[in-house]
């Protein structure tokens, strides 16, 4: 099992949602601390497991038996009274009452564990539009940001959708595209390392749905806290920003299967195994814009770079092959994800070994090797993607495949090395089909009273 996850969640003592009064204000939105922010549970959760321990379900009863009968995941929530007592101020025993805290060194969605349900959407700044109006609509989005992802309704005209539910793990991300920088006479804050990606032998990009000057990641482990955020975000760009393009994503649900494991895409395969580790020592280094020492822009500290790619399945092609056809594009198992060179998912890939015919098990063009960061000169990246299926196709073919979202301190170093090499000769390169990309800025999190990009666009 390779786990995914940091757990920066914690569980707040009671739902707050919809317009109940504030009991406090925050500095960003004028009003003063909110009681739920001060009076956290002291743990650190782990997802929807967590509550349920407090409420005397065990662990083992939880986890051990959810994956094989949702009978039993019935049981356990009659029995902490979530699902019974709902009118109640009883704390949440579920993976909603899960929180990711707003502020921090880095922005919330890129370490976390993958989320259930995700929206990512871009926008332009409308014409007329500058800096002013941008750093206006950076305070109103984290101000809302900020609200949501505690649980709490929008500032203004709440939608109610997300109302009786928890945080769910909600996570919204701001990021800058190469555009915004023109458009707020901000050039010579631009990161080079924006500057627009290669174009790869095997793009099929279109552009009306590709970069953006602004763009936001949005997660949540519930569908409808995710919608929620998405309607508000939108609705708070107002006239600053119109959209460009949005799309939809999606996970298996924290609590799906037995045990916690890495996720499977839609092909099927274990997708993840190799993600760098924050226990790694490099792994600020190379997912993050150190303080110091780099080419970046000091407004770029503790930020990192997301490159999102929409990557289609082509998957009625895919399905042609046999499994160990599928193995051999990849040079993994697909039933565990370990190596073809045997072990288990964690187990290091032996790229030498040999069959008895001499041929190497692990195939040349195989995708786990060729991505390899020691076969790239140490280009390293987070990969932290949603599934997406947006119907089907005129030709009747499932429109579906996977946003491609990873996350690095140089994406030069990072995705370009990769997908230059995946370009030359990946096994897989027959399966999909790029279809839209951007490459977006994302500066470090906003300390409290901050809003995210306030030292760009007030620096
Ligand atoms: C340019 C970067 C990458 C693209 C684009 C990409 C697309 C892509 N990948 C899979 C499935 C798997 N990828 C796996 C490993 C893996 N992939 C990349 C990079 C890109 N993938 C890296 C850096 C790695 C890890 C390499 C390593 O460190 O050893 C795997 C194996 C399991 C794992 O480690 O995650 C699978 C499976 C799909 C389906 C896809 C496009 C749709
Ligand atoms: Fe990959």
């Amino acid at each position: 099992m390779a786990d995914q996850s940091i757990p920066e969640a914690r569980t707040p003592r009671t739902p707050r949602k919809g317009k109940t009064p504030l009991n406090g204000k925050t500095a960003l939105d004028g009003e003063t601390e909110l009681d739920g922010e001060t009076e956290l549970d002291d743990g650190v959760s782990e997802g929807s497991a967590k509550g349920a321990l407090k409420e005397g379900v065990s662990r083992r009863r939880l986890l051990g038996t959810a994956g094989a009968t949702g009978l039993v995941l019935g049981a356990a929530g009659g029995a902490v009274g979530y699902a019974a007592r709902p009118a109640e101020a009883t704390p949440l025993t579920s993976l909603g009452a899960d929180q990711v805290m707003f502020h921090g060194k880095h922005q919330p969605g890129i370490l976390q564990g993958l989320q259930a349900r995700g929206h990512v959407i871009a926008f332009d700044l409308a014409a007329g539009a500058g800096r002013k109006e941008a750093a206006a609509l950076l305070r109103r989005w984290s101000q809302t940001a900020r609200r949501l992802m505690a649980g709490e309704g929008a500032q203004q005209d709440d939608t109610d959708v997300a109302r009786d539910a928890g945080p769910s793990s909600l996570t919204i991300t701001f990021g800058f595209g190469y555009g915004f920088f023109a458009r707020t006479g901000l050039e010579k804050q631009r990161p080079v390392a924006l500057d627009p990606l290669p174009d790869f032998s095997s793009d099929q990009l279109d552009k009306a749905r590709s970069n953006g000057d602004l763009w936001v990641q949005i997660g949540a482990n519930d569908a409808l806290v995710a919608f929620h955020a998405l309607r508000a975000i939108q609705k708070d760009a107002g006239q600053a920003a119109k959209v460009r393009w949005q799309m939809n994503g999606f996970n298996r649900s924290p609590g799906a299967t037995a045990h916690p494991m890495t996720a499977r895409n839609l092909m099927g395969q274990m997708d993840g195994t190799r993600n760098p580790k924050p226990t790694e020592a490099d792994f600020d280094e190379r997912i993050f814009v150190p303080e110091s020492g780099s080419k970046d822009p000091a407004w770029m500290a503790n930020g990192s770079y997301a490159v999102v790619r929409r990557i289609r399945m082509l998957l009625d092609d895919w399905e042609q092959l046999s499994v160990k056809e599928q193995e051999d594009v990849i040079g993994r198992r697909k039933s565990d994800g370990a190596p073809l060179s045997g072990g288990t998912e964690t187990t290091e890939m032996d790229l030498e070994k040999t069959d008895k015919a001499g041929n190497l098990v692990v195939p040349i063009n195989a995708h786990a090797r060729i991505t390899r960061p020691d076969q790239n000169g140490g280009a390293a990246m987070l990969r932290r993607p949603f599934s997406y299926h947006d119907g089907i196709d005129a030709d009747g073919l499932p429109d579906a495949g996977l946003l491609f979202i990873c996350w690095q301190a140089d994406p030069l170093r990072g995705f370009v090395t990769v997908q230059r090499k995946l370009d030359r000769g990946d096994a897989l390169s027959k399966y999909v089909r790029h279809e839209a990309s951007g490459l977006f800025a994302v500066p470090g999190g906003a300390a409290e009273g901050e809003y995210v990009g306030q030292r760009l666009l007030e620096g």
